[in-house]
């Protein structure tokens, strides 16, 4: 298992860099998913992006269904079109117990390498599109939490060190 980072670690602020699509078909990339897979898996999430695991390249792994039957990867996924608006209380497993309403777009169309090394294309909406510009937004160092207030950002802060205190 893969240990994930919790906020406000600073190594969750990092810029992911594109991965280059010559590493996906070897079994090093190959194994780095299958142990994602794995961490989201046991967590449970539907959802982990490799900056999580402070693996600070541009990949991400989905599964929404409730038996591991659907996993999805995105390598090094870009939203070429985004429409609509939708409201979710989102949770994220490197900020544990703190749910927030998050604005995202509705449906989105994204492009992305998938584990075979094949680009691929994509239109969905609903949770797996909040799911991935979820993820997404954590190859680009952002939280759920940036769209709180910075008063209720820190009050998060102050809950998780308070909960890592007495969890000590
Ligand atoms: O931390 C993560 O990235 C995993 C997130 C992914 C996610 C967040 C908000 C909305 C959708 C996906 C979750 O912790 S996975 C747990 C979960 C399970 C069912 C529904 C929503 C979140
Ligand atoms: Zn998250």
């Amino acid at each position: 298992l893969l240990t994930i980072l919790e906020f406000p670690d600073p190594r969750l602020r990092t810029v992911a860099a594109p991965v280059d699509p010559a590493q996906v078909t070897t079994p090093e990339f190959q194994r780095l998913l299958d142990d994602m897979f794995e961490t989201m898996y046991d967590a449970p999430g539907i959802g982990l992006a490799a900056s999580q695991v402070d693996v600070h390249q541009r990949f991400m792994v989905i599964d929404l269904s409730d038996d591991k039957s659907e996993p999805q990867v995105f390598i090094n996924p870009e939203i070429v079109e985004r429409d609509g608006e939708q409201v979710y209380q989102e949770g994220c497993l490197s900020v544990p117990g703190i749910f927030a309403d998050v604005t995202r777009a509705n449906s989105i169309r994204v492009r992305a390498i998938g584990r075979d090394g094949q680009p691929y294309e994509l239109d969905t909406d609903g949770l797996l599109a909040v799911c991935i510009q979820h993820e997404m937004d954590h190859l680009a160092g952002k939280l759920f939490v940036d769209y709180l207030s910075p008063l209720k950002r820190e009050m998060v802060r102050k809950k998780l060190a308070k909960a890592k205190r007495s969890a000590a």
